[in-house]
């Protein structure tokens, strides 16, 4: 990465690369000071072995403020490893990660898992679920309850919140653990595979609700998917990786108007898109 490319821009805020929970004096932190137009996440230097395995060496990317990126690629490439470290769930052996300057913890980050049934409170009922981060941000009770009340508007669903989760079916569930993430108004939106455990009627439906909710809140988004079409159809740009170890494959933006749907999935530039990302995927698990 060059200072003279012209896509990069300096860096304003000091020098990040000692603000980082994993800051170091390898050559990333020059790199740090160069990023393009736009970028609310910094990646630099990421390394992370698994054994003797290496996933991600000196792995450096920038990724879009208030864009959803959706990330494809081979099966055990990493996909789910890289938004781990990137929202601070998982640690990493070396390089720097930083949102606008700060770290993960002094972020605002919402993460959404595949798995609803294991990320809920079993003990709460769905509201007390949804309201659960609002405590971490000092807020009194009646601006939980506004900012409860404005999420529940947006996404203009009616299931009964004071219903305990295994009260709830699969998809209700899903759609708590997305109002929980949501209600911090999270400058960050980590979403892993949110829909796979659902059936079909349901993942269309919390599909479309997220979309709109994302749209009208503009929320940094980074979602890994297993469905080239959904990754496609929520995505303003497709980011596939390599196999292991891994790198950036290609960066394919997709900017049709919202919201999609259905109708979306036939036209001309969601068939290229979805043609262009399936070529890389094939060359890449094709690779010995
Ligand atoms: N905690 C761990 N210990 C050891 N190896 C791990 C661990 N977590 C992940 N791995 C390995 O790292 C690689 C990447 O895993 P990861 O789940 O991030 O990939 P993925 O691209 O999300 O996979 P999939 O497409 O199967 O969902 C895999 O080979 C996996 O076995």
């Amino acid at each position: 990465m060059s200072p003279d490319d012209s896509a990069l821009r300096l860096v304003s805020a000091g020098n990040p690369a000692e603000a980082g929970d994993h800051a170091d004096t390898g050559d990333h932190a020059e790199r740090f000071r160069w990023f393009a137009p736009g970028t609310h996440i910094t990646i630099r230097g990421l390394t992370k072995t698994f054994g003797d395995t290496v996933l991600y060496e000196d792995f450096d990317l920038d990724l879009p403020r208030g864009k959803v990126v959706s990330i494809f690629g081979p099966n055990g490439c990493g996909k789910s490893t890289l938004i781990n470290m990137i929202s601070g769930i998982m640690d990493y052996d070396a390089g720097t990660i930083l949102f606008d300057g700060k770290t993960a913890r002094e972020t605002k980050i919402g993460y959404v898992f595949q798995n609803y049934r294991e990320a809920g409170f079993p003990w709460l009922r769905a509201i007390d679920n949804i309201r659960y981060p609002l405590k971490f941000l000092r807020l009194t009770k009646a601006e939980q309850d506004a900012r409860i009340e404005k999420l529940l508007a947006s996404f203009n669903v009616s299931i009964d919140l004071n219903r305990y989760p295994y009260e709830l079916s699969g998809g209700q569930q899903q759609l708590v653990s997305i109002m929980r993430a949501l209600v911090i108004d999270p400058e960050v939106l980590f979403l892993d595979e949110p829909f796979s455990a659902l059936d079909y009627e349901m993942t269309l439906f919390l599909r479309d609700k997220l979309q709109a909710v994302l749209t009208e809140m503009q929320v940094t988004s980074l979602l890994v998917s297993h469905d080239l079409d959904e990754a496609v159809e929520l995505a303003d740009e497709v980011l596939l990786l390599t196999r292991k170890p891994t790198s950036v494959a290609a960066r394919i933006p997709f900017d049709a108007p919202r919201p999609r749907n259905a109708e979306t999935t036939v036209t001309p530039e969601f068939i290229d898109v979805k043609t262009r990302s399936l070529e890389i995927f094939q060359r890449e698990v094709r690779k010995p």
